[in-house]
């Protein structure tokens, strides 16, 4: 079979945004090559089954992807299509990601029907989220705030928030804007005051490593701006351990041929919140990566981690 006239089956998550971002990346492949043919295989994850408690609690990493992986190794699905947020630091053998998607907006959004920003809140308001990196950075500058357990799809939360149960929530911009509800976004939240997770606003696609043909045909959708910047984000996520699970935020930007990369670990209840931050040559995104995190694991975040993990991280 030549490549111009594949099948190609595309696992994903039943979430509207799940399902738009598989959306996207077919109408994609479709622009860049017309004969194919592509098809959506919606699978259940782990984490969309279990609801009621906070993710860093649920354990195991990749909640949101093993049954996709799983897809792809039995060679019922071709690719994957992921937040790169929710994405594992590892693949399991066989499988890589060798494409990132250009960047939506990465801030995270306040939304709220009554108060316009995170300061105009009055004091001992509820604000939703079960996010502990935006958790730890509200508390930190707002500490009569209360911060109320959140989960779910996009549209759950926002019916939450609807339904009267928190006076603001705090969501992905990405995930509203994707799903054209740009018009529940209240305010923005600068990465000064709430420093994005890693990989937020960005999709990425997996697949088996070895099926060259496929490869080559992704290749176009990939943007070699956004994979810097998420490769040195994912470089300081993996030597800290950490996810979108726990109180870690990253966010790298360009400046000029450098990248600038900022990094925050910080206690659950905001009470200590160590920053730092570095840059460097591109080509070093994933040495800068790591250079962050013993810097932030030396200044004290191997102390906030172990208690958030239950353990030691060397
Ligand atoms: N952890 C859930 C998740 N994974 C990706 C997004 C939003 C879209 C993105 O970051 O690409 C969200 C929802 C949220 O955090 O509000």
């Amino acid at each position: 079979m030549s490549p111009s006239s594949r099948t190609i089956k595309i696992a994903t998550r039943k979430s509207l945004l799940a399902l738009w971002q598989a959306e996207y990346v077919k109408a994609e492949l479709l622009r860049h090559h017309p004969t194919i043919k592509v098809e959506l295989l919606p699978i259940k994850s782990r984490g969309d089954k279990i609801l009621d408690v906070p993710l860093a609690k649920v354990g195991g990493k990749g909640l949101f992807v093993k049954e996709l992986e799983q897809a792809m190794l039995d060679g019922s699905a071709d690719i994957a299509v992921h937040s790169m947020k929710d994405v594992p630091m590892e693949f399991p053998d066989g499988l890589g990601l060798p494409v990132i998607c250009p960047r939506e907006d990465p801030r995270d959004a306040f939304v709220s029907n009554d108060y316009r920003d995170l300061d105009s809140l009055p004091a001992g308001s509820i604000v939703g989220t079960s996010s502990l990196r935006r958790q730890c950075q509200l508390l930190a500058q707002r500490p009569d705030l209360t911060v109320n357990f959140l989960r779910g799809n996009v549209q759950t939360r926002l019916a939450k928030l609807d339904a009267g149960e928190f006076d603001a929530i705090i969501l992905a911009s990405a995930g509203l804007l994707r799903l054209e509800l740009k018009e529940r976004i209240t305010s923005y939240l600068s990465p000064e005051q709430c420093l994005p997770a890693g990989g937020q606003g960005a999709v990425g696609i997996e697949c088996r490593s070895d099926d060259a043909e496929l490869i080559e045909l992704l290749a176009p959708l990939h943007d070699s701006l956004t994979a810097e910047r998420v490769n040195a984000e994912r470089a300081m996520n993996r030597r800290l351990e950490g996810g979108c699970q726990v109180p870690i935020g990253c966010y790298a930007e360009h400046q000029g041929d450098q990248l600038w990369l900022r990094g925050l670990v910080g206690a659950v209840d905001g009470s200590t919140m160590l920053h730092d931050e570095i840059t460097g040559p591109v080509a070093e995104a994933e040495a800068m990566g790591i250079t962050l995190a013993e810097r932030l694991l030396a200044a004290g975040a191997d102390r906030i981690l172990a208690e958030v993990y239950g353990r030691d991280i060397k």
